[in-house]
């Protein structure tokens, strides 16, 4: 895979209008767009059917989270929406991430579709480690909890995880070279962090093994969005 085709620039906009100006863009200097929960509900599942038609690859990013019935009939429905990438939260089991990849397959074999990507969301990169124990109430460390949730989400059938950067080498160790590692929370060098708790820059992401990495507001927060992606694409090599 070429370097660009590693980042995914994530359009937290709120218009057909920004994502379409941003796709154009962008579409020449990175590998894929991540459509959010600001997108999709502010435009409609129309916006996959919209940006797909520009050519660009789309991860949907609705982070479903439910019973396995209505995980898996929303997953058969944005494969029919032409989702290259989709996700589900690990945390909600194994019964439902099968479900979900179970869905997504008879999706694909029933209406002759390509496969999406079927990733599952293990601890939010904006959570700390303060935040992990205290707030939310779990024992341990990040770190044992990501890799439990990624190898059971391998068990399910699922291809990857979204995690954060500074768990992906203990992902890799857990789960193998194939398995899909998706890093938000990626920052260049010496730029605002935002609410990300956990991040690292683009290089150490991908030198420490991540299929893709997502930046949003380090590209689309730019007075030059195009330079920002090209700076960060010579950031992974
Ligand atoms: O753990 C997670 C899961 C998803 N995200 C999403 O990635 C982008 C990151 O945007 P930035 O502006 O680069 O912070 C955003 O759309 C999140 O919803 C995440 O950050 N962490």
């Amino acid at each position: 895979m070429n370097t660009r085709d590693r980042l995914i620039v994530a359009l937290d906009v709120d218009s057909p209008e920004k994502a379409i100006h941003l796709t154009k863009l962008l579409s020449p200097y990175v590998g894929a767009f991540k459509v959010g929960m600001e997108l999709f509900n502010s435009v409609g599942p129309e916006i996959i059917y919209t940006l797909k038609k520009l050519g660009a690859n789309i991860f949907v990013d609705l982070k479903l989270h439910d019973i396995p019935n209505t995980v898996a009939r929303a997953s058969r429905v944005l494969t029919s929406h032409g989702a290259d990438i989709l996700n589900v939260h690990a945390a909600g089991g194994k019964e439902m991430m099968q479900s979900a990849a179970q869905a997504v397959n008879k999706e694909v074999l029933d209406k002759g579709l390509t496969r999406p990507l079927v990733v599952a969301v293990t601890v939010l990169t904006s959570i700390s480690a303060r935040a992990f124990k205290e707030e939310i109430g779990f024992a341990g460390e990040i770190e044992d909890k990501v890799v439990n949730w990624a190898k059971l989400a391998q068990a399910a059938g699922l291809d990857g995880v979204v995690a954060s950067p500074q768990e992906i080498r203990a992902i890799r160790q857990a789960c193998g070279p194939e398995f899909v590692i998706i890093t938000p929370g990626i920052r260049p060098s010496g730029g605002a962090v935002h609410d990300q708790k956990r991040v690292t820059t683009p290089g150490e992401a991908i030198a420490a093994g991540a299929t893709y990495i997502v930046v949003g507001r380090p590209i689309t927060e730019n007075s030059d969005p195009v330079q920002a992606a090209r700076n960060i694409v010579s950031e992974m090599n």
